[in-house]
């Protein structure tokens, strides 16, 4: 793990204004170096396998932190039944439950859906934080259905989470296929953060079957 570097809790503005008036996104400047891991997701509800996915990820690329960027609603999924950002927020929070994970509603102070557009608003506003973008492997799956899905492998390192399931669409995906030549071994991810990017890392760990669906379903709300 990353060692923690005194004075750049900026964790505050991240985590702790109230969703409704969050009007602009202000970051305070972070150390140059400072390694972030970007986790999006829908997070209806949060549950155990984001945070062991974030917890491997945070060990194996010694991240400094990840925030969980809970998306308004993803572009390519129907929103209609969608908690509430606050909603999907709080319950994050709670589950999370670790210093080194910051759920946030950085894309609706953005304004931004796609991926893409997060990405770069981040970068521009955070000059010099070295950040990772991290999905599970089903994303990896459909990545090349995304907007901008080569700008974004362009435009920041990705770190794949092995999610049971989805090992095998993933490795052979038209993006994984693309990206193949980008690839480094599991044994230098933690190098990746500090790499120029197209790069990329497929990280397998311990692994959990859990998705938000499975709890919808059993808490009847599917
Ligand atoms: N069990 C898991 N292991 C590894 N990664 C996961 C796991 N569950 C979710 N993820 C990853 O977390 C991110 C956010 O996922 P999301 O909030 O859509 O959860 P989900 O369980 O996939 O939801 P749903 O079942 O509604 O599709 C995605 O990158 C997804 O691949
Ligand atoms: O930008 C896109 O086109 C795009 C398409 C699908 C998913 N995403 C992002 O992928 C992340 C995971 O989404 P989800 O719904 O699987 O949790 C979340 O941050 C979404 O905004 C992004």
């Amino acid at each position: 793990m990353a060692a923690a570097r005194p004075g750049l809790d900026a964790s505050a503005l991240v985590t702790s204004q109230p969703i409704a008036t969050m009007e602009h996104l202000r970051l305070p400047p972070f150390a140059p170096g400072l390694r972030i891991g970007l986790f999006g997701g829908t997070f209806n509800p949060a549950h155990d396998g984001h945070r062991m996915a974030s917890v491997t990820a945070l060990q194996r690329l010694q991240l400094d932190r990840i925030w969980w960027l809970v998306t308004p609603g993803n572009p390519l999924k129907n929103n209609s039944n969608l908690p509430s950002l606050a909603e999907r927020i709080r319950f994050g929070r709670k589950l999370a439950d670790h210093a080194r994970i910051h759920v946030t509603g950085i894309e609706a102070r953005l304004r931004t859906r796609y991926t893409a557009d997060t990405l770069r608003a981040l970068k521009r506003r955070c000059p010099g934080v070295r950040f990772v973008w991290i999905m599970g492997s089903d994303n990896l799956a459909s990545f090349h259905r995304w907007n901008e899905w080569r700008a974004i492998a362009r435009m920041m390192p990705i770190a794949v989470v092995d999610r049971p399931g989805s090992t095998h669409s993933a490795i052979a995906s038209p993006a994984a296929n693309w990206m193949s030549r980008w690839r480094i071994p599991e044994s230098e991810g933690a190098a990746l953060a500090r790499i120029h990017p197209p790069a990329w890392v497929f990280l397998h760990g311990r692994r959990s079957d859990l998705s938000s669906t499975k709890l919808r379903r059993q808490a009847g709300r599917d």
